[in-house]
């Protein structure tokens, strides 16, 4: 049968074939084992699955068994509510449950296996083995102690704001970027802490740093280098956030501010994390792309910054007149009631690009590719302005 996926069989195990679970074909294995009452899910989807099989025993589980069933159940929450929001970026590849939970049969849905969908999914279920990993070697509680010993936050918002009335051009954050998945390596002789300065001199109200190792070819080390070097400029951390725990990181190592995607993260995960910001004195940058991320995050109290991403992180496609489509009629309406800074990102070039997002209504601009592939990244801010703004 084509595209079904393998199995490996073990002896006193056989399997067959069946037409249809949920409209998609799957397997049916039969276990040989014995009886055991079924466990009741709390979530919709795994009640109505149990109920479809509700003849299934199970054998006794050991810890770490019952540990991956809650993570798989977890999992298949998450993305049952995000699916509902209109996510399309799941959290973890599609696995099936833990062998041993389900007993004498066990589905395997066919689906698009476990290849990750688009670039963004790709990163993102990366990102999730990382988080793990890094949690494992510092948990949260021992995160938290170094909290104590982190330079004082400082005030992101507040400089974009005073950029933009003392320049009258957006504010600008200027991005510390070595590489994108999009455009490969954009500056070969890459010293962060010495773009960083130059971004500052040129009159930079903010720096984006980007700490994805794997894609962006970004650290932590450079966040906490260019933050340890004295650089003024309040600093946000460029990360893909799937967890809280890396909101605690990144205030460790020396960040001001971090994205959120709203393209990753339910409702429930951005207002819980926004929260977790405040706390930790942090600037939320909430991230959308489309309308319905728009609208998602203009229902959300409490967030005070919004990045209108001009490129599309599943297909790579830039356009700018993307911010001006999500800033008409009554979402910017709204967005001024509510004084919202909204942030122009991605793909600006020239004076004209800027004074075109500016017209749109955005107070800030959030600026990678063009300027640190200048010799002079200084310069190049200068140049994308059309003016010395660092006056
Ligand atoms: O290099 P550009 O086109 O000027 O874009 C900068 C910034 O907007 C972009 O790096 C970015 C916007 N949102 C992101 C989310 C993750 C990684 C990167 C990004």
């Amino acid at each position: 049968m084509e595209g079904l996926l393998s199995l490996k069989t073990t002896p006193g195990v056989s399997f067959k074939s069946i037409p249809s679970f949920n409209n998609r074909p799957a397997f049916l294995i039969r276990r040989s084992s014995m009886s055991l009452p079924l466990r009741r899910s709390n979530f919709p989807a795994i009640r109505a699955q149990q109920s479809e099989t509700e003849t299934i025993s199970t054998e006794r589980e050991g810890e770490e068994d019952a540990l991956k069933v809650k993570e798989w159940e977890v999992g298949m929450f998450q993305n049952e509510v995000a699916e509902s929001q209109g996510i399309r970026i799941r959290r973890r590849p599609p696995t099936g449950p833990p062998l041993h939970y389900v007993g004498p049969f066990e589905f395997r849905l066919q689906n698009e296996g476990n290849t990750p969908r688009n670039i963004l999914e790709e990163i993102i279920w990366h990102k999730d083995t990382e988080v793990s990993k890094r949690k494992e070697k510092k948990p949260l509680v021992a995160l938290k102690k170094l909290l104590d010993n982190a330079p004082p936050t400082r005030d992101f918002v507040g400089s974009l704001k005073a950029a933009h009335s003392r320049t009258g051009l957006p504010g600008l954050i200027a991005e510390v970027k070595k590489a994108s998945p999009s455009r490969g390596i954009l500056r070969e002789d890459f010293d962060p802490v010495e773009i960083a300065r130059a971004y500052e001199k040129g009159g930079a109200a903010c720096l984006s740093v980007l700490t994805d190792e794997k894609y962006f070819k970004g650290s932590f080390e450079n966040l906490e280098a260019i933050r340890t070097a004295g650089v003024k400029c309040p600093l946000l951390c460029k990360e893909f956030v799937i967890d809280a725990w890396q909101i605690y990181y990144a205030r460790a190592k020396g960040a001001d501010a971090i994205l959120l995607i709203a393209a990753v993260l339910p409702d429930l995960d951005i207002k819980y994390m926004v929260k977790i910001c405040k706390m930790l004195g942090l600037a939320a940058l909430v991230e959308v792309h489309d309308e319905r991320e728009m609208d998602r995050v203009l229902g959300i109290e409490g967030i005070e910054l919004i990045g209108i991403n001009n490129r599309n992180l599943e297909t790579f496609e830039v356009d700018i007149s993307n911010t001006k489509k999500l800033l008409e009629g009554e979402r910017g309406q709204l967005i001024r009631q509510k004084d919202i800074i909204v942030v122009g990102e991605s793909g600006l070039f020239t004076p004209e690009d800027v004074a075109y997002v500016q017209e749109a209504g955005v107070k800030a601009v959030l600026v990678g590719e063009s300027i640190v592939k200048q010799s002079d990244p200084c310069k190049g801010i200068a140049g994308l302005f059309g003016k010395d703004i660092s006056l």
